[in-house]
């Protein structure tokens, strides 16, 4: 693994990583406890700032900041109750609501030695552990919701499926009562992931308001009640504006649905060895590519339009001709060493109208980009037929035919495959069409089931196919031989008619410019697959950052978002 990639391990992985360490007697907990703390409090300061006289805002003070910590059963609730006790002693107002008959005992004391304070929840109260007292879960809700940080320490890597219990409804009302509040802004809902430990910007902070302002929740270690290694949202989640994970980032903070509920990020270095003492060679269970993974070839003085990779596109239809556009546009504008488009002659006449670059005479090609634009049944018998002949060509299965090379199967093309597939195709489907995909292979699914386990039911669909698997979507999952990669860096704007035929052009270029080296390991395929992701996210954002955009604008900032990219290096 190279560059700045974002690794996830499983809680298996991490449990193994922490044993050495606790066998030995360090204080992982707080160490992690620590860290949490001081996060919080510069979060906090951060949206408290003040203007100072030279106008600049500035930190404001944390001091009586009311801090809520919601309090489980685990060592989750102890790193929150040891942070609290940090806090307390910083002079913050510290109240932990336990949520289950004993917590961390080390940790509650700590705090109640700080000045904190601790409440038992529980719909029936009855006497709780030293020193604190009881309250309902509505009012439990009503207070932390008028703090002004939560810290989720319900939940960590030791959850089993849905939250039970107190801490469920309590997270529900909760839940209920913050929906409610109005928030500040700090947080615009971009999830940058676990490695983005900016602050959020300064707030001026005005009491009246503030009061009004819903609190920053801050999610030790996880959200709590997500499905830590799978990133499922099975039960009661509360969403974090942050998320402080330790040692190392967990793959439901990677994978969606959940990774939408994590806010910003923080991992905290807790002196884990990875992969785990005893378990050499065990790799990471999902990877997030960042900007300085993205391996881009840059033409040198040898190269010529047929060493750079030349795409063939088989897409678009008299019914859809748009998606031939997007899709030739975004390969030539990821630079291409040429285009071919084969079609239905009227549709070529108007790519090349729209894109003179693009050529519609036959020849060899470098990779395949099938399926754009082509309805999944009827339509174009014609364009069906190329589609079926170039996926066959592409996979090494037509005889006399040229060497095999990488292909990207898009929409009507999915239904072609009839045969078990080599990973350097790489199929590109949303989840309404993953499930179309493995109802035909038998499995029944819809495609509510793919968004709620888009990497159980992406894994399904590599194993059912032996394809590369790039499901598509907010976040979107890459699974291949071995691997699996989840990035979300598009912004929402990108949900938008066209989209998926840019992503499938600007993949086809991809994978045109290092075919040899694909086919020969098609391993690779996945993160030249999860690469594409990234700068399809990264030319969405170009395309109007912070506003509406369109397919065909997405495609045009392909250029300059590969240029930024490369100014990187
Ligand atoms: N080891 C260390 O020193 C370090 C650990 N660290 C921290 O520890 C965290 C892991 O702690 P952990 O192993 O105690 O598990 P945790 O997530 O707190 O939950 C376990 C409790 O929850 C319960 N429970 C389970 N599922 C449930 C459900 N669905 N709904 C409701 N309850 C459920 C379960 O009950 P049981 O299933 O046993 O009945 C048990 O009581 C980790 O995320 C990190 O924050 C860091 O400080 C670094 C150093
Ligand atoms: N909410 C979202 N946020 C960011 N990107 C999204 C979102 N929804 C979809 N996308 C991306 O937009 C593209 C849509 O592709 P697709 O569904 O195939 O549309 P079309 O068939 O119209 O081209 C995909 O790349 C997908 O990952
Ligand atoms: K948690």
């Amino acid at each position: 693994m190279m560059g700045c990639m974002i690794q996830a391990w499983s809680a298996d992985d991490v449990r193994a990583a922490e044993e050495p360490l606790l066998t030995a007697g360090v204080a992982l907990m707080r160490q992690a406890a620590f860290a949490l703390a001081v996060i919080v409090r510069r979060d906090l300061a951060r949206r408290r700032a003040v203007a100072g006289p030279d106008g600049e805002l500035r930190d404001g003070s944390v001091r009586g900041a009311r801090v809520a910590l919601l309090v489980g059963a685990g060592n989750n609730g102890g790193d929150a109750l040891h942070a609290g006790a940090f806090l307390a002693r910083r002079g913050l107002a510290v109240t932990a609501y336990l949520a289950a008959p004993r917590v961390h005992e080390g940790g509650l004391a700590a705090l109640l030695a700080a000045g904190g304070r601790a409440v038992t929840v529980d719909a029936t109260p009855t006497a709780g552990p030293a020193g604190d007292s009881a309250t309902s879960v509505p009012e439990a809700a009503t207070a932390a919701a008028g703090a002004d940080v939560i810290v989720d320490g319900l939940l960590g890597i030791g959850a089993r499926g849905p939250m039970r219990g107190t801490g469920a409804t309590l997270v529900e009302a909760l839940a209920a009562a913050l929906a409610d509040a109005p928030s500040d802004g700090s947080n615009d809902g971009r999830n940058d992931g676990p490695h983005a430990v900016e602050a959020p910007p300064r707030r001026a902070h005005a009491s009246a308001s503030a009061a009004a302002t819903r609190p920053w929740v801050v999610a030790v270690d996880a959200p709590s009640g997500i499905g830590i290694d799978d990133g499922t949202l099975p039960g009661p989640v509360l969403p974090a504006d942050r998320t402080v994970t330790f040692g190392a980032a967990k793959p439901g903070l990677l994978l969606p649905p959940a990774t939408h509920v994590t806010g910003a990020g923080a991992v905290i270095d807790i002196g884990l060895e990875l992969p785990p003492p005893g378990r050499p060679g065990q790799a990471p269970a999902v990877v997030r590519l960042q900007d300085a993974d993205v391996v881009w070839p840059v033409p040198g003085p040898h190269d010529h339009k047929y060493t750079r990779g030349v795409v063939g596109v088989v897409a678009g239809t008299a019914t859809y001709p748009g998606a031939a556009l997007l899709t030739a546009s975004a390969a030539v504008q990821a630079g291409a060493g040429m285009v071919r488009y084969q079609g239905p002659a009227d549709v070529g006449r108007a790519v090349v109208a729209a894109r003179p670059e693009v050529v519609t005479a036959g020849g060899r090609v470098q990779a395949w980009v099938l399926g754009s634009g082509l309805p999944a049944t009827g339509g174009d018998d014609g364009q069906r037929g190329r589609a079926r002949a170039a996926l066959a060509a592409a996979s090494g299965r037509l005889a006399g035919a040229q060497e095999p090379v990488p292909a990207v199967v898009d929409a009507g093309a999915l239904g072609l495959l009839d045969h078990t597939c080599p990973a350097w195709v790489v199929l590109t489907p949303h989840a309404g069409e993953l499930a179309a995909l493995l109802v035909a292979r038998g499995e029944a699914v819809d495609r509510a089931h793919v968004e709620a386990e888009p990497l159980r039911w992406a894994r399904r669909a590599h194993e059912a196919t032996g394809a590369t698997v790039l499901l598509k979507g907010g976040a979107s999952v890459v699974v291949g031989p071995g691997v699996v990669y989840a990035q979300a860096d598009a912004p929402g704007w990108l949900a938008t008619a066209g989209a998926g035929d840019v992503l499938a052009g600007l993949l086809g270029a991809m994978l045109a410019a290092r075919a040899p080296e694909i086919v020969t390991h098609p391993e690779r395929a996945a993160q030249v697959a999860a690469a594409a992701a990234l700068v399809h996210g990264r030319a969405a954002e170009r395309a109007n950052p912070g506003g509406p955009i369109t397919a065909l604008a997405v495609a045009d900032a392909i250029p300059g978002a590969v240029a930024a990219l490369l100014a990187q290096r």
